[in-house]
């Protein structure tokens, strides 16, 4: 069936171009648009597959503003502007289109953008379907189970989150007639933890009485209908306090979503989602609550009347903490260490995508822990047990990398004596991991391109196509829409590669996490150097916490690795030099990147090294040895010695 498409371009001669390119293609043009107005009218008349929008229309308002129409439509777009600079396509990033062309674009360029647009939104409503029909076959198992109101809302928290992403979710009848706190909630800890809020939690986090929270409940504010709140706001009377002011103020929250649902005796039942982030709720998830409306009242039906709210299952739900026995539906996430929720959010991602083939792109700061996520990805994927095999682009010389991907034939050149299988046929079955990706050579940009569209290589000498099977996770600490601008990186491998985007946040951002990670390593290194662990000193924690990190987690582990080293073993963790500086004692050089970071570390951790040596006159072994001063085993030793160039020369 031929594709219909809907041009909305205020420039007639573009706009007639346009026309004549499609159809000649084999398209079907519904219509030009050259306003808002105008495209309205056209969508209304005549819903296309898919909409070239340009983004500066005649009149007031831009394509920008349809496109949020479209989404909400599942109408799949693509931008068409003559500027590509950075500002309008994070602001067209926003709005999540389906490709974006630079004008003026080759016909080829336009026709391969509308395979990709069309690609990417087939799989993406592929996905929401099969994420729904998962949904409601997980609220069905909710509803019939024979656990009470608090279980299932926690169950129902634990299967949203990823979905409509929240800090807390609280549920309940309305109005709000009793003067009692009758909701029940849920407040996120952490990734699958969560702690549970009934009245007696509310009040003592609000530090409020029993009757001051009644006469809040009495004059709160209640929505009728599906509402969505941003940025702080509320409907609630100005200066009166009420429930949802308190919830706001309390935990922080910034935006929230209210979605009633019918009981079949006729009274109402609310969803609230809160989130810290601004802006977090949109008309997707609405969309998605409208869909699993019947299943979310059956629920709410059940968590108010009930089966049998004495019987729950024992060992499944501690219902106090709120947390299943540990992270047990995820322990692939078990070592990603954290709960800020910036972090949560990332999993959440992880966690939704994980399940399908869809490639992924894991954006952050060198060393914010991409590779362990796309790791984890792996393992919580139906490929789990077929291989991962990971290629950072960056570190194989450019005149290895495609025989390093595709592998050769035997003959292929001088040295090639048998066949070789490049990393894609390594991961049959499995996932690539392209670390790096934005360092890519054109040419190897070109060859990546063409697996993702038609999943087929070709090996260096060989003369027909490989099918293979295999998903793409890749991640760079680039801005690749920049690289994209700057023509360095391809408009259409970067629209391949961004069907589903995580970004990491820097350990800057997410500085709450910091105590945790640091206890987790120093555990993990004095374990691995056989020392006991005391803790970390209180300067050192305070000093770790006003950085910035500039080399992230990658930076902190290796800043708790040389604290273990240099500990005796009976006190406190310290630091032994300035973060990101020099030893207190050499003359400071300029620190300006990671690299400069770890060659500090090194020069430290080696004179510290050499200072022990000097002492034992170069013995190792035995007590009083330095392996023995270090408290860490002699062969522990000899392989720092071995990594920090340390010679007998040097003693
Ligand atoms: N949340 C986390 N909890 C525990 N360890 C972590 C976490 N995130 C990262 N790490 C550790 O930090 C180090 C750097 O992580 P990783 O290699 O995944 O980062 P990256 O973003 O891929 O870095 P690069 O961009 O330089 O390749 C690794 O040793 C990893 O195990």
């Amino acid at each position: 069936m031929r594709k219909k498409v809907l041009i909305v371009e205020d420039e007639f001669i573009v706009a007639s171009n346009l026309r004549q390119v499609l159809q000649r293609s084999g398209y079907e043009v519904s219509g030009i648009a050259t306003s808002a107005e105008e495209a309205e009218e056209n969508l209304q008349r005549d819903r296309p597959d898919i909409v070239l929008l340009d983004i500066r229309l005649q009149g007031e308002r831009s394509g920008i503003d349809i496109a949020r129409k479209l989404k909400s439509q599942h109408i799949s777009f693509v931008y068409l502007s003559a500027n590509s600079n950075q500002k309008i396509l994070e602001e067209a990033k926003l709005t999540y289109p389906d490709g974006f062309l630079v004008k003026p674009f080759r016909k080829k360029d336009l026709l391969i953008m509308l395979d990709i647009a069309w690609s990417r939104h087939a799989q993406s409503l592929e996905t929401r379907t099969e994420r729904e029909i998962l949904l409601q076959r997980q609220l069905t198992e909710i509803s019939n189970a024979h656990s009470d109101s608090r279980q299932k809302l926690l169950q129902i928290a634990e299967i949203m989150q990823s979905c409509i992403p929240f800090d807390l979710i609280t549920a309940g009848l309305r109005p709000l007639n009793t003067g009692q706190f009758n909701d029940e909630g849920y407040l996120r800890v952490g990734f699958n933890e969560y702690q549970f809020i009934g009245e007696k939690a509310l009040l003592t986090i609000t530090n409020l009485k029993k009757t001051a929270l009644s006469v809040i409940l009495a004059n709160s504010h209640v929505d009728i209908n599906t509402i969505i709140y941003n940025n702080g706001a509320t409907s609630e009377k100005p200066n009166v306090p009420s429930l949802q002011k308190t919830l706001i103020e309390t935990f922080n929250i910034q935006s929230y979503l209210v979605f009633p649902v019918l009981l079949s005796n006729g009274l109402s039942f609310h969803y609230f989602f809160y989130s810290r982030q601004r802006n977090m709720y949109n008309s997707n998830h609405v969309a998605l609550l409208d869909h699993l409306r019947l299943s979310l009242a059956a629920v709410a039906e059940k968590m108010i009347y009930g089966d049998d709210p004495a019987i729950s299952r024992p060992g499944q739900i501690n219902p106090e903490r709120g947390t299943q026995d540990g992270t047990v539906n995820y322990p692939e996430f078990r070592s990603i260490i954290g709960n800020h929720h910036l972090l949560l959010g990332a999993l959440d991602l992880a966690a939704q995508v994980a399940f399908y083939n869809t490639s992924v792109l894991i954006l952050g700061e060198s060393g914010t822990g991409k590779e362990k996520l796309a790791r984890a990805i792996h393992l919580l994927s139906p490929r789990k047990k077929a291989p991962y095999v990971t290629v950072n682009c960056a570190a194989i010389p450019p005149t290895l990398i495609e025989s390093e991907l595709f592998g050769h034939e035997k003959g292929a050149f001088t040295g090639a004596t048998e066949r070789r299988k490049g990393k894609f046929e390594q991961a049959e079955g499995g996932t690539i991991f392209l670390d790096e990706v934005g360092e890519l050579s054109p040419d190897m940009q070109v060859k990546i391109l063409r697996f993702l569209q038609e999943k087929e290589i070709q090996c260096i000498g060989g003369n027909s196509l490989i099918k293979v099977n295999v998903r793409v996770v890749a991640a760079t600490n680039r801005n690749l829409e920049k690289e994209v601008a700057d023509g360095k990186f391809r408009l259409d491998l970067y629209y391949r590669l961004n069907v589903f985007p995580i970004t990491l946040p820097s350990l800057r951002e997410r500085k709450s996490d910091i105590k945790e990670l640091a206890v987790y390593f120093a555990e993990k290194f004095c374990q691995e150097f056989n020392k006991p662990f005391h803790g970390i000193l209180p300067s050192m924690m305070e000093d770790m916490m006003g950085y910035d990190w500039p080399g992230n987690i990658r930076e902190l582990e290796n800043v708790i690795e040389q604290s273990a080293i240099l500990n005796d073993g009976k006190s406190k963790l310290a630091l032994k030099r300035k973060l990101g500086g020099q030893p207190a004692t050499s003359a400071p050089k300029v620190i300006k990147t990671l690299e400069d970071v770890k060659t500090a570390q090194a020069e430290t951790e080696r004179e510290y090294i050499i200072s022990i040596l000097k002492q034992t006159e170069g013995r190792i072994r035995g007590t009083n040895g330095a392996a023995h001063l270090m408290n860490i085993k002699p062969t522990t030793l000899e392989s720092k010695m071995i990594k920090l160039k340390i010679r007998r020369e040097d003693l």
